[in-house]
């Protein structure tokens, strides 16, 4: 089967391996689409992130979706000819986090596209059934695909509490921002307001509705959200790009008692918080990594049309133009780019 591995940082290399083999629990899967994320770019440029290395030739991208092709003895519920998403973290199932359903924080996870595990730039992937969810007839395997971001999206919202009527700060205008922007939404805010330094996706975040969108390099962020909340501030702020100004900016745009939700990764792992801001105004400051028990949510929201992820993709290409297709994945005012396998 042909697949795109990354055997050093920005050169990818078109292999021929062998076709995966189902083992009982798991779905041999026809891949159709798969979308580019920035930690596949970040792999991609500098060979690691953080602690997890490439040392090996590695198969990039981890937001995947596609057809079932066989099933292994043990699968019910699943059959050929089904399109499934892919939840690209797979963890222990036994230890204490697994067993409080909070599986991502599993020390074990086995995730796609993160070393050593490979991902789904791939023409088949074999995938425990249990983490492959069957797609409804009108959710199409690209938004099958884009199920993982939205999760992040989802997972925030529920990290933050988010409810009727609340208004909601979004740092950061990328795929995460947007899909946290959709998962608030679909929450119940009635108000929600975004930040970005680049016009073009201001511009886009406000052709998807969103109430505000402020461009932070010429508008001061604490007097925009005192503007729109008259002096109150958002009842809860996302943090979606990473950029340490704008982790730091999270506590000029919440309201007193209000809620942080940490989502974007600087490079630095620490940057300045101000604590006793935190204390005398009572701020709830929550980390939220990755998802669980989304992707059956994240499917529901796409086929009753309560969310937008498509809209997002910029462009498709194959799994022969990788090389092309990250360049311009890195594109500044690109949001979302795609890999698509044909028909298997
Ligand atoms: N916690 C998790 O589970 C999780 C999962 C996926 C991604 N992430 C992280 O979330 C972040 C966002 O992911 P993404 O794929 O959307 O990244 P992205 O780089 O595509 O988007 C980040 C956006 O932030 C904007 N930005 C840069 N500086 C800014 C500033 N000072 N104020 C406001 N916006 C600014 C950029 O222009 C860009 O549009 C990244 O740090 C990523 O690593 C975290
Ligand atoms: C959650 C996922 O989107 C992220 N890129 C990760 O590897 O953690």
């Amino acid at each position: 089967m042909r697949t795109a591995v990354l055997v050093e940082p920005t050169e990818f290399e078109l292999q021929d391996r062998e076709r995966p083999t189902p083992g009982p629990d798991d779905v041999l899967v026809a891949i159709r689409d798969v979308g580019i994320c920035g930690s596949d770019i970040h792999y991609y440029e500098h060979g690691r992130i953080g602690d997890y290395v490439v040392e090996e030739p590695l198969v990039l991208g981890h937001e995947s979706a596609g057809e079932v092709v066989e099933v292994g003895e043990n699968v019910s519920g699943l059959e050929a000819g089904d399109r499934v998403a892919l939840e690209p973290g797979v963890p222990c199932r036994r230890c204490g986090h697994c067993k409080r359903g909070e599986y991502h924080l599993c020390e074990s996870v086995e995730f796609m596209a993160t070393p050593p595990h490979d991902g789904a730039f791939a023409e088949y992937v074999s995938w425990p059934a249990d983490f492959a969810y069957r797609l409804p007839e009108t959710v199409s395997t690209v938004e099958g695909a884009l199920c993982e971001p939205l999760s992040v999206g989802l997972h925030a919202a529920q990290r933050g509490n988010v409810g009727t009527g609340d208004t909601v700060l979004v740092t950061g205008a990328g795929p995460i921002g947007l899909t946290v922007a959709e998962a608030v939404r679909a929450a119940g805010a009635t108000d929600v307001l975004i930040t970005d330094v680049v016009p073009e996706k201001l511009a886009f975040a406000r052709e998807r509705g969103v109430d505000r969108a402020i461009d932070v390099r010429e508008t001061d962020l604490a007097t925009a959200v005192d503007e729109y909340t008259d002096g109150v501030g958002a009842d809860v702020v996302v943090e979606a790009s990473g950029a340490e100004p704008s982790i730091r900016s999270t506590l000029e745009g919440v309201r007193r008692g209000g809620t942080v939700v940490l989502v974007g990764l600087s490079e630095e792992a620490e940057v300045p918080f101000d604590v006793l801001e935190v204390i005398d105004n009572e701020i709830d400051v929550h980390g939220s990594f990755r998802y669980a028990n989304t992707y059956p949510a994240a499917i529901d929201l796409l086929a009753d049309g309560v969310v937008d992820v498509e809209g997002m993709v910029d462009f498709r290409s194959s799994l022969e133009d990788v090389d092309d297709a990250f360049d311009r994945a890195m594109e500044p005012t690109v949001i979302k780019g795609m890999i698509s396998l044909d028909d298997a």
